[in-house]
């Protein structure tokens, strides 16, 4: 068995270049078949020997004996940890390495977005009191706080004026006339913060949303947020008592025509009622898949 493991281990891991440093002697030809390796393993009481390399008709050659490296003995593996230890980084000819064998994941720019009163505010709000490494971009918008909202910290309020000179500037990523206000990304937050490793989430509406895609391409996460029905998004919205009633039929006749767009999103998340934490943990999860890819997405803004 343990035969077996270490002709695995031989035939896959081992490189040439491992193998000359292991054993420094003279190898005559150069190491040209996998199938040659394990045949230099033999098993003993004492653990594993490992004999030099050497082609088999070099081996077979009895002038080549006078040219055998020297055996490098492995303890076997109930030996002192640490003299176990030191026996593989010989018989591998190299010290074990304590840095990361895998650079840390590229920081994500993971978008939220969904209908009208699905919970992509609740949803973010819990996310940021449970999840660390995250920055949340403030959303410049020219629409009224409601009451609860903090400045700087749910949106950036500010005029029509004010927003029309971000435009000017070139300072948004993207922004739009919503409902009769303005909402847009700034750039710079998002720069910084990825720049210090934060990934970044941010929060918009589906229209946002198709903008963003066509920025970022496949270079960011999309997730859709919806409700388990119409009527809970309806019933959202109705206690949410932030709309008055054209706005409200505004709303919802809009989210029945982006329910068409979840398929331009990687991932759909149901926010039901009253399971918000269930709806957050999916979020989660997805940020944990996205950040265990081999191909991590990446993007510079
Ligand atoms: N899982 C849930 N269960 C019950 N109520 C919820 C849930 N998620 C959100 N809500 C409530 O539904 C209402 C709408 O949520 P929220 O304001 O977060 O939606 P939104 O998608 O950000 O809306 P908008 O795009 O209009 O700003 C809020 O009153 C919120 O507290």
């Amino acid at each position: 068995m343990l035969h077996l493991r270490l002709r695995r281990l031989f035939t896959t891991s081992v490189t040439r270049s491992h193998l000359h440093r292991a054993f420094p002697g003279p190898v005559t030809s150069p190491i040209s078949t996998r199938s040659s390796i394990p045949n230099r393993l033999h098993l003993s009481r004492s653990g594993v020997r490992v004999a030099p390399l050497m082609s088999s008709s070099a081996s077979s050659a009895p002038a080549d004996k006078t040219r055998r490296a020297p055996h490098v003995n492995l303890p076997p593996s109930t030996a002192d940890k640490s003299d176990l230890y030191r026996g593989l980084e010989a018989v591998l000819g190299s010290k074990f390495s304590s840095e990361p064998l895998i650079p840390p994941p590229h920081p994500l720019i993971i978008v939220i977005s969904g209908p009208s009163g699905v919970g992509k505010d609740a949803v973010i709000k819990r996310l940021q009191e449970v999840r660390e490494g995250l920055h949340f971009v403030v959303t410049a918008t020219s629409r009224a706080k409601r009451p609860g909202e903090v400045e700087g910290k749910d949106y950036y309020f500010v005029t029509k004026e004010e927003f029309l000179s971000m435009i000017e500037r070139n300072e948004l990523l993207e922004y739009a006339l919503v409902y009769g206000e303005y909402k847009g990304i700034p750039k710079q937050q998002i720069r910084e913060h990825m720049a210090k490793g934060y990934d970044v989430v941010l929060r918009v509406d589906i229209q946002g949303a198709e903008t963003l895609r066509s920025i970022f391409g496949k270079s960011a996460v999309f997730i859709f947020l919806v409700a388990e029905s119409e009527a809970a998004l309806v019933k959202r919205l109705i206690d949410r008592k932030t709309e008055t009633s054209d706005m409200l039929l505004v709303r919802v006749a809009t989210a029945r025509e982006e329910m068409k767009h979840v398929r331009d999103f990687d991932y759909v998340v149901v926010n039901e009622e009253g399971k918000l934490d269930n709806a957050v943990k999916l979020v989660e999860s997805i940020i944990d898949v996205e950040k265990a890819k081999v191909d991590q997405r990446k993007l510079q803004i």
